[in-house]
């Protein structure tokens, strides 16, 4: 049987229907006998859920917003994530790193040298295990978020700014195609799911 460590991570743009598999995944994991813990980005402490809520209410420029969700993200890791995966329970968590370089780097054209500097003093080396890249095209998901919810400072961006955000998410599947599962998340629900646990269960999970 593989063995996996436990941190898996649910990326995408706006609108993908990440949010409407967490907690499905979670049941799904804790039925073959693992504890899990949901999380998300930015956010997850308090101290991160406040910088959280900076981040998508107050006007800033890239630099900004990078630092300050690598301090969030810093907070969390230390704070939450790292203590529960040495506990071997299996961490869940919306959005991670992958998030910054598609929408610091790919959306706000903020320098990928500089999100790889900060990723490294942050992280120290910890990656996700695995990173569910719910894809599908930027006019799809604005009308899905139209449907569903008020926009923050982030989901009122136009369609040519989430067409690059797609770009960075593609730029880093390619740089890490062992970690990355592409979800096709044009699929109606159902299929979504069906793919995210057979993806799963064939790595061993
Ligand atoms: N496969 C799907 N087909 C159609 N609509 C979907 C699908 N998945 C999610 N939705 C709907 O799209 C909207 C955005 O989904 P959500 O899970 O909040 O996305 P995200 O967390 O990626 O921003 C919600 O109203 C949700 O019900
Ligand atoms: C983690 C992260 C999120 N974000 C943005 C993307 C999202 O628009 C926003 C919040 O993410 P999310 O929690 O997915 O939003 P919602 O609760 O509305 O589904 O933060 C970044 O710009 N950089 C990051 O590093």
């Amino acid at each position: 049987m593989l063995v996996n460590h436990g941190f898996i991570t649910f990326e995408g743009i706006d609108g993908a229907g990440k949010s409407s598999h967490i907690e499905a995944l979670a049941q799904w994991l804790r039925a073959r006998g693992r504890e899990v813990l949901l999380t998300r980005e930015p956010g997850g402490t308090a101290l991160a859920e406040r910088l959280r809520e900076l981040l998508l209410h107050q006007p800033m420029d890239a630099l900004t917003e990078s630092l300050l969700v690598f301090a969030a993200r810093r907070d969390h890791l230390r704070q939450v994530i790292e203590p529960a995966l040495a506990r071997g329970t299996t961490v869940l968590c919306d959005r991670f790193t992958d998030a910054t370089f598609a929408y610091q780097g790919g959306g706000r054209g903020f320098d990928g040298q500089v999100l790889v500097q900060l990723e490294s003093w942050v992280q120290q080396g910890r990656q996700p295990d695995v990173t569910l890249w719910f894809d599908l095209p930027p006019a799809v998901a604005a009308q899905r978020r139209a449907a569903a919810r008020a926009a923050d400072r982030f989901e009122s961006e136009d369609e040519t700014f989430f067409t690059r955000v797609r770009e960075g998410y593609a730029a880093r599947a390619a740089a890490a195609p062992g970690r990355f599962i592409r979800i096709d998340a044009l699929q109606p629900r159902e299929a979504v799911w069906a793919q995210i646990a057979q993806s799963l269960e064939e790595r061993g999970w």
